[in-house]
């Protein structure tokens, strides 16, 4: 059966204009797909453009250039009731939840609002609603009357899914949503949102700076590194398949991968250019030690290497 994709990138760019008047291109002409009931991990250092491309993609910051495609329509200059319809079905599941809670409300009112605000129940209804989310992400009734500040970052994070699906979201962006638990929470929260996504089919976007992490849950892999997409690969291909110098640096630097003993680890020394002063070329030039002059003259596009595997470096054509 062919993949559906509910919500698309395309030519997507967004570029800021500093205080001294010169332009900082945060996301650069990036093209992806996230598909139903599969999991889109997008990994990269921080800066690289991870929080601005999904802050497109729910429509919290409208894109510099190209579109926003949602099951094949172009929402991009949505606005008033279609906006909102949007926002209902894509989601975001953000890094601290306790930002974006009220901290004066209790967890029957985070859960609920959503619904109210868009009078999808009645205020008589919250209750059996609280209990049902919050059975659906592994809490106890009796946390619908505790604050956001008297639980634990693993629980303040299982109700910020519970808020998220009340809308019944087909797109579901977590921006960095486990990085600040300790590893076993982490574990449960990545197991939740599997079973949660696997139930409902739901289109899942996952943006981590951690590829060891996000290669546990994602079907395919972007690499982001200032601002493009470098390489596109099968989560289970990661490990012995990637190619770009970057992306295999990214998984020479953790030690429980599992690489395969024929992939070349690269490592990298220096520092990546400041993206207001980025070098003609390959970005990754003064990184790479495969660099070459086309590098240091041409951009390299996201070619097709193979399959669904694409790479944007000259050492592969
Ligand atoms: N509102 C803004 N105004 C100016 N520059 C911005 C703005 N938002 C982001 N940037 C810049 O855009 C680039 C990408 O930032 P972004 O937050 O998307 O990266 P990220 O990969 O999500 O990083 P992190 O993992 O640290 O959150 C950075 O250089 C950042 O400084």
């Amino acid at each position: 059966m062919s993949e559906e994709a509910i919500l698309e990138a395309r030519y997507l760019t967004r570029k800021f204009k500093t205080a001294d008047s010169r332009v900082l291109t945060a996301v650069d002409n990036v093209n992806l797909k996230i598909y139903k009931g599969k999991t889109l991990g997008i990994v990269g250092e921080s800066g690289c453009g991870k929080s601005t491309l999904m802050r497109m993609l729910v429509q919290l910051d409208t894109p510099t250039e190209g579109q926003i495609i949602y099951r094949g329509k172009d929402i991009t200059d949505s606005k008033g009731k279609s906006l909102r319809e949007n926002h209902r079905r894509i989601q975001m599941v953000f890094q601290d939840p306790m930002a974006s809670f009220n901290p004066r409300m209790k967890v029957l009112d985070i859960i609920s609002e959503p619904l109210l605000n868009y009078k999808l129940i009645k205020k008589n209804e919250r209750k059996n609603i609280a209990k049902k989310y919050l059975k659906m992400v592994d809490l106890p009734e009796e946390f619908m009357d505790k604050y956001p500040q008297n639980m634990s970052g693993g629980q303040r994070q299982r109700v910020g899914i519970a808020r998220a699906l009340t809308l019944e979201p087909e797109v579901i962006l977590c921006d960095e949503a486990t990085c600040s638990l300790d590893v076993s929470v982490q574990d449960h929260i990545i197991k939740l949102l599997v079973k949660l996504q696997r139930e409902k089919d739901i289109a899942m976007a996952f943006i981590c700076h951690d590829v060891a992490l996000v290669q546990s849950l994602a079907h395919k892999l972007a690499i982001m590194y200032l601002g493009n997409i470098v390489e596109l690969i099968s989560g289970d291909k990661i490990n012995k398949e990637a190619k770009h110098p970057y992306t295999k640096a990214l998984i020479g630097s953790i030690f429980d991968i599992g690489v395969d003993q024929n992939t070349q680890i690269e490592t990298i020394e220096s520092e990546a250019p400041s993206p207001l002063d980025l070098p003609q070329g390959c970005s990754f030039q003064n990184r790479c030690p495969h660099c070459k002059e086309i590098c240091t003259i041409k951009k390299p596009e996201l070619s097709k290497l193979k399959g669904e595997h694409y790479v944007a470096c000259h050492l592969y054509g």
